[in-house]
Protein backbone atom coordinates (compact mmCIF):
# COMPACT_ATOMS: atom_id res chain seq x y z
CA UNK A 1 0.00 0.00 0.00
CA UNK A 2 1.24 3.37 -0.70
CA UNK A 3 2.10 6.21 1.95
CA UNK A 4 2.10 9.57 0.99
CA UNK A 5 1.72 12.84 2.85
CA UNK A 6 -0.19 15.89 0.95
CA UNK A 7 0.58 19.89 2.47
CA UNK A 8 -1.84 22.08 0.96
CA UNK A 9 -0.92 25.47 0.08
CA UNK A 10 -4.14 27.01 0.66
CA UNK A 11 -4.41 25.44 4.23
CA UNK A 12 -2.76 27.09 7.22
CA UNK A 13 0.17 26.04 8.21
CA UNK A 14 0.41 23.32 10.72
CA UNK A 15 0.83 24.57 14.29
CA UNK A 16 2.47 21.38 15.30
CA UNK A 17 4.12 18.38 14.38
CA UNK A 18 1.48 17.21 11.50
CA UNK A 19 0.78 16.56 8.14
CA UNK A 20 -2.02 18.31 6.39
CA UNK A 21 -3.32 14.90 5.37
CA UNK A 22 -1.73 11.18 4.99
CA UNK A 23 -2.55 8.85 1.91
CA UNK A 24 -2.79 5.02 2.60
CA UNK A 25 -3.50 3.52 -0.63
CA UNK A 26 -7.12 4.78 -1.21
CA UNK A 27 -7.79 6.23 2.04
CA UNK A 28 -7.18 10.13 2.93
CA UNK A 29 -6.69 11.11 6.46
CA UNK A 30 -6.78 14.56 7.14
CA UNK A 31 -5.52 16.23 10.57
CA UNK A 32 -7.91 18.42 12.33
CA UNK A 33 -8.49 21.74 11.13
CA UNK A 34 -9.11 24.81 13.73
CA UNK A 35 -10.46 27.95 12.76
CA UNK A 36 -7.26 29.43 11.46
CA UNK A 37 -7.12 31.97 8.79
CA UNK A 38 -4.49 30.76 6.75
CA UNK A 39 -3.36 34.68 5.46
CA UNK A 40 -2.88 35.86 9.06
CA UNK A 41 -2.33 32.71 11.26
CA UNK A 42 -4.75 33.89 13.98
CA UNK A 43 -8.31 32.48 14.91
CA UNK A 44 -11.02 33.82 12.60
CA UNK A 45 -12.88 36.57 14.34
CA UNK A 46 -16.28 35.63 15.52
CA UNK A 47 -18.67 33.17 17.20
CA UNK A 48 -18.64 29.15 16.51
CA UNK A 49 -20.65 29.76 13.08
CA UNK A 50 -17.75 31.64 12.14
CA UNK A 51 -15.25 29.15 13.09
CA UNK A 52 -16.93 25.98 11.29
CA UNK A 53 -17.17 27.36 8.19
CA UNK A 54 -13.17 28.60 8.67
CA UNK A 55 -12.36 25.04 9.29
CA UNK A 56 -14.81 24.11 6.57
CA UNK A 57 -12.75 26.75 4.11
CA UNK A 58 -9.52 24.73 5.42
CA UNK A 59 -10.51 21.26 4.99
CA UNK A 60 -11.87 22.12 1.89
CA UNK A 61 -8.55 23.38 0.66
CA UNK A 62 -7.04 19.89 2.00
CA UNK A 63 -9.23 18.52 0.29
CA UNK A 64 -8.58 20.01 -2.80
CA UNK A 65 -4.98 20.11 -2.72
CA UNK A 66 -6.07 15.59 -2.54
CA UNK A 67 -7.88 16.43 -5.73
CA UNK A 68 -10.89 15.67 -3.55
CA UNK A 69 -14.14 17.46 -1.92
CA UNK A 70 -16.09 16.69 0.60
CA UNK A 71 -18.50 14.18 -1.27
CA UNK A 72 -16.00 11.98 -0.93
CA UNK A 73 -15.43 11.90 3.09
CA UNK A 74 -16.59 8.66 4.38
CA UNK A 75 -16.20 9.77 8.47
CA UNK A 76 -15.89 12.95 10.14
CA UNK A 77 -15.27 13.91 13.63
CA UNK A 78 -16.07 16.98 14.87
CA UNK A 79 -14.36 18.27 18.73
CA UNK A 80 -16.41 21.30 20.53
CA UNK A 81 -14.97 23.34 23.78
CA UNK A 82 -18.84 23.45 24.72
CA UNK A 83 -21.70 21.51 23.53
CA UNK A 84 -24.22 24.31 23.51
CA UNK A 85 -22.47 24.56 20.14
CA UNK A 86 -23.48 21.45 18.82
CA UNK A 87 -27.14 23.40 17.05
CA UNK A 88 -24.93 25.86 15.27
CA UNK A 89 -22.30 23.73 14.17
CA UNK A 90 -24.83 21.32 12.32
CA UNK A 91 -26.32 24.50 10.65
CA UNK A 92 -22.92 24.81 9.13
CA UNK A 93 -22.04 21.26 8.69
CA UNK A 94 -25.06 20.02 6.41
CA UNK A 95 -24.44 22.81 4.31
CA UNK A 96 -20.82 21.81 3.78
CA UNK A 97 -21.48 18.08 2.73
CA UNK A 98 -24.13 16.42 0.46
CA UNK A 99 -25.92 13.79 1.14
CA UNK A 100 -26.09 11.13 2.09
CA UNK A 101 -23.87 12.26 4.70
CA UNK A 102 -20.49 10.55 6.00
CA UNK A 103 -20.42 8.55 9.57
CA UNK A 104 -19.85 11.33 12.05
CA UNK A 105 -18.87 11.66 15.58
CA UNK A 106 -19.36 14.47 17.93
CA UNK A 107 -17.74 15.54 21.48
CA UNK A 108 -17.23 17.65 23.75
CA UNK A 109 -13.38 18.24 24.64
CA UNK A 110 -11.45 20.44 27.25
CA UNK A 111 -9.73 22.23 24.95
CA UNK A 112 -7.99 22.78 21.60
CA UNK A 113 -5.52 24.19 19.82
CA UNK A 114 -5.19 27.98 20.30
CA UNK A 115 -8.34 28.32 22.34
CA UNK A 116 -10.18 27.05 19.31
CA UNK A 117 -14.17 26.65 19.92
CA UNK A 118 -14.10 23.48 17.47
CA UNK A 119 -11.69 21.51 15.37
CA UNK A 120 -13.02 19.23 12.74
CA UNK A 121 -11.28 16.22 11.23
CA UNK A 122 -11.96 13.74 8.46
CA UNK A 123 -11.37 10.53 6.39
CA UNK A 124 -12.15 10.73 2.40
CA UNK A 125 -11.87 8.33 0.14
CA UNK A 126 -10.56 8.17 -3.41
CA UNK A 127 -13.01 6.86 -6.00
C1 LIG B 1 -4.44 21.07 15.04
C2 LIG B 1 -4.06 19.81 15.02
N1 LIG B 1 -4.49 18.97 14.08
C3 LIG B 1 -3.18 19.27 16.03
O1 LIG B 1 -2.62 20.01 16.82
O2 LIG B 1 -3.04 18.04 16.09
Amino acid sequence: MTRSHIIAVDAPAAVGPYSHAMTAGEVVFLSGQTPIVPATGALVEGDVTAQARQVFANLGAVLAAAGLGFADAVKVNVFLTDMDDFAAMNAVYETVFPQPFPARTTVAVAGLPLGARIEIELTALRR
